[in-house]
């Protein structure tokens, strides 16, 4: 249902409902002129078009109900903070932002201070006092260690402002649910929220983990009416389909849960070998049909051909997660046109029913106009799932107001000045609230009628709300009173169309939508974002908003900063990269984003260091000429400054110390193998144009504690771990040496190099034993995957799996 007519007049309250039939009207006249279009529903030929299918059988997707938990409790006390501290405004704040403890912040900003100056002062030292004896140490070494000192400060200057923010739920409540003039009857006066769940291969994404995370957005604490979930199945897997299909079924009955529960994860994990059976029989009948007419064969290839360019393959190229993202992004403007959109991945699953609300709470705030996201929060540090975006936001539009940041650390800011270029559409009463310099629709946004109109829908019901005149670009209350209706059969059908590959030959993935061309389009998209002066927010809420799975074993761990590493690197050598950022990023954005693109390039520097020991030892020389008391204090002061931080850091963030300790050694490893492999390939990419794919990190699909870490000591074979072999192996024959030089300078010489070698030999044995020891857990590919190749074919167009929930809820 397409919404009362906005009126931008917050002070003159709700009219909302006036045209509300004209505008319903009017959608349904442009889809049937859309469907008469639809490309897809011609087929030529003459296999089962699943587009057909649904339009003619009026097919219903799936329809689940809602299982409502009631877990307002817990957010009495609000994570300590009251309701008083919400209330010295003058109009009703629903966030706030709390400082920090300045007994925690100015001792951590007091010590990264101090070494600042210490290392300033060190590096100045070493820069002065040369080795003469071996210049080529001396100077290694101090280029290494003052880059070091670099990138430190590139990581460290941005944890420099922290915030906290919290959120209150109570006047959420009172503002979009509560009776009040504008809202006689009590409904929902709140945004609708779009919810996208994207897998790719069921392989390594088992199905049950994607189906929990389904069953998981029953729990969210949102008018079910407001509430829409999609699930991008990338692969196109039957799979994928039939266990989505389970879930959907699953959630209709909340009764009997538990043991229905076990039963169904039964099915999901039975499923594999059903759909094998089936496939061989297809497959069988399949080759007697090709024997039995050769003529047809051509027809069958040009149609493979056809079907190919949208089937997506594990491993294939193509624009990976981002595709599958703009690919919801599109069919979810059809079926439900949420101002808002929550991004989940597959492993990824509701810890807190109320996180929407949260999540919603600074988009309905005063100034939530200018948010373009709010990303929940993720100890695993990478951004783009768990985040909720302001649809908006990443069509490429400017935020209504933004500020400029000038002067060497971005001191003076001053307002934007308002892009406008192109004068608004005429007929129309919806505007953006800024039209994009390059706005050209339709080639922009591709062909669909709808969603040209559905822009500014989408963007006035995700405005804050306007109960107070301070509250710019707001929306009055009890606009979006009137809940969305039910799916029909050629809204669907036109949903099916739009995903097609079709669009990608218009600016998706250029200037609209998730961001192509890199592994890790989620700093892309935001970097594109906060470059048009969009604000985020990062919430922390008491109890986790999200939870899901990281790998924890140092194969998969390593794939995955593999990745990550290598999307930096894409994202440093593109146009994107943040010394061309315009005025309107803050300067600790910069830095911050700076870093994200520059941290790879640190891994040449950290290998050639950690050759250094070994050099030392077979060279006898050192890279400073004596142990000189200034140098020794030097380090000792550092070592005693890098202790306090540590403490602090690890008391702030609440982890252990050994966890603490893991991740520095880990940044050592992972520096010194994937960060390097990324920066290699990345420099490949830039020079040959050779690409990567994005390899999935795999989930365990574990049910108790047990499954869950049986992987923890599991160390595959992966050619990353070259170069930290090597290190280690050159140190060990350097150590192994430099100790046999002194035993020999007391013992006849010709045994000198009998030992060296025996010494050596005994060395290279033992690694030779532990690397075959790691060589022998390879896994190999599986057999799965090519398998599944022919069902994948015939099932690519059911990708899109799509259903709401029903069930009203009844009380509240
Ligand atoms: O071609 C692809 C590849 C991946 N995915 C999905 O993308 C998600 C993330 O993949 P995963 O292998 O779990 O990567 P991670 O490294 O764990 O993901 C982190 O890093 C990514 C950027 O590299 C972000 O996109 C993710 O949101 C973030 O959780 C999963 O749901 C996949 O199903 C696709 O839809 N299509
Ligand atoms: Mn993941």
């Amino acid at each position: 249902m397409m919404p009362p007519t906005p009126d931008n007049q917050p002070s003159m309250g709700s009219q909302g409902d006036g045209n509300d039939g004209s505008k319903a009207d009017k959608r349904v006249s442009v889809m049937k002129s859309v469907n008469n279009k639809s490309m897809l529903l011609r087929t030529q030929t003459g296999d089962f078009d699943h587009n057909r299918w649904l339009f003619e059988l009026k097919a219903k997707y799936g329809i689940g109900s809602a299982f409502w938990q009631d877990d307002d409790d817990q957010y009495g006390t609000n994570g300590g903070v009251t309701m008083s501290d919400f209330m010295d405004k003058p109009w009703k704040p629903l966030t706030r932002k709390t400082p920090i403890k300045s007994s925690i912040l100015s001792p951590y900003r007091f010590l990264i201070l101090v070494r600042l100056v210490i290392m300033f002062f060190f590096l100045g030292w070493r820069w002065r006092n040369l080795n003469p004896d071996a210049m080529w140490l001396w100077g290694i070494s101090c280029v290494c260690e003052s880059w070091f000192a670099f990138s430190w400060l590139l990581d460290n200057l941005p944890k420099l402002k922290p915030i906290n923010r919290s959120t209150h739920l109570v006047t959420l409540h009172e503002k979009f649910e509560q009776v009040s003039p504008s809202n006689p009857t009590g409904q929902s006066d709140l945004s609708g929220v779009d919810l996208f769940v994207s897998t790719v291969d069921p392989d390594k994404e088992p199905p049950l983990v994607t189906a929990n995370t389904i069953l998981s957005i029953m729990v969210a604490n949102y008018p079910v009416e407001k509430l829409s979930a999609s699930i991008s199945d990338y692969g196109g897997v039957i799979l994928t389909f039939e266990a989505m299909a389970e879930a959907i079924r699953f959630a209709k009955d909340r009764r009997w849960i538990k043991r229905e529960y076990d039963e169904f994860k039964v099915r999901i994990n039975g499923l594999p070998e059903t759909i094998l059976k089936r496939c061989d029989i297809h497959n069988k009948r399949e080759i007697v049909k090709e024997k039995a007419l050769p003529k047809r064969r051509t027809a069958g290839r040009c149609h493979w051909i056809f079907k190919s360019i949208r089937e997506k393959r594990p491993g294939f190229d193509h624009n990976k997660k981002a595709e599958a993202m703009n690919g919801m992004v599109r069919a979810s403007i059809i079926l439900s046109n949420g101002p808002f959109i929550l991004n989940l991945d597959c492993d990824h699953y509701f810890y807190n029913s109320m996180a929407i609300k949260e999540g919603i709470c600074f988009m309905m705030d005063r100034g939530g106009d200018r948010i373009c996201y709010i990303q929940f929060q993720q100890l695993v540090g990478v951004i783009g799932t768990r985040c909720m975006f302001r649809r908006y936001a990443p069509y490429g539009f400017h935020p209504s107001r933004a500020n400029e940041y000038t002067g060497v650390f971005g001191q003076n800011n001053s307002p934007a000045d308002n892009i406008q270029t192109k004068p608004a559409p005429v007929d129309d009463e919806f505007q953006p609230l800024n039209v994009h310099p390059d706005l050209d629709v339709p080639k922009r946004f591709g062909e669909s009628m709808l969603f040209t109109e559905s822009i500014p829908v989408a963007e006035y019901q995700g405005r804050p709300l306007a109960d107070h005149i301070s509250v710019k670009n707001g929306r009055p209350p009890g606009a979006l009173l009137t809940p969305r209706q039910p799916l029909d059969a050629p809204t669907v059908t036109e949903a099916v169309a739009v995903i097609s590959c079709w669009y990608e030959n218009t600016d998706w993935g250029g200037k609209i939508g998730w961001i192509y061309g890199s592994v890790t389009e989620d700093v892309v998209t935001g970097y594109r974002m906060h470059n048009g002066g969009w604000r985020s927010v990062y919430c922390v809420t008491k109890r986790d908003a999200f939870r899901g799975t990281a790998p924890i074993n140092l194969t998969d761990r390593l794939h995955q900063v593999l990745r990550w590493a290598t999307g930096s690197v894409d994202f440093f050598f593109s146009r994107n990269n943040p010394l061309f950022a315009t005025r309107r990023l803050k300067f600790l954005q910069r830095i911050a984003y700076l870093n994200v693109g520059f941290y790879p390039f640190t891994s040449i520097l950290l290998v050639i260091y950690c050759f250094l020991p070994a050099l030392s030892l077979f060279s006898d020389q050192f890279i400073v000429q004596g142990l000189n008391i200034a140098f020794l204090m030097y380090l000792l002061v550092i070592t005693l400054n890098f202790c306090c931080i540590s403490i602090l850091e690890v008391r702030w963030s609440g982890i252990s110390l050994e966890e603490f300790w893991r991740n520095k050694q880990f940044w050592v490893i992972g520096g010194s193998s994937a960060h390097l492999v990324a920066v290699l390939q990345g420099l490949l990419k830039v020079f040959t144009g050779i690409e990567i794919s994005f390899t999935l990190t795999s989930k365990s699909a574990g049910e108790d504690e047990d499954d869950v870490y049986a992987e923890l000591y599991l160390v595959k074979w992966t050619s990353l771990f070259i170069v930290p072999l090597t290190i280690i192996i050159v140190t060990l024959l350097a150590i192994v040496i430099g100790v046999s030089r002194t035993i020999y300078s007391v013992i006849p010489q010709w045994t000198q190099l009998f030992g060296d070698l025996f010494f050596a030999f005994w060395v290279l044995c033992h690694m030779y034993r532990f690397v075959k020891g790691l060589m022998g857990r390879r896994v190999l590919g599986s057999e799965y995957n090519r398998k599944y190749t022919h069902e994948r074919m015939t099932c690519y167009s059911s990708q899109l799996v799509h259903y709401i929930y029903k069930r009203r809820l009844s009380s509240h």
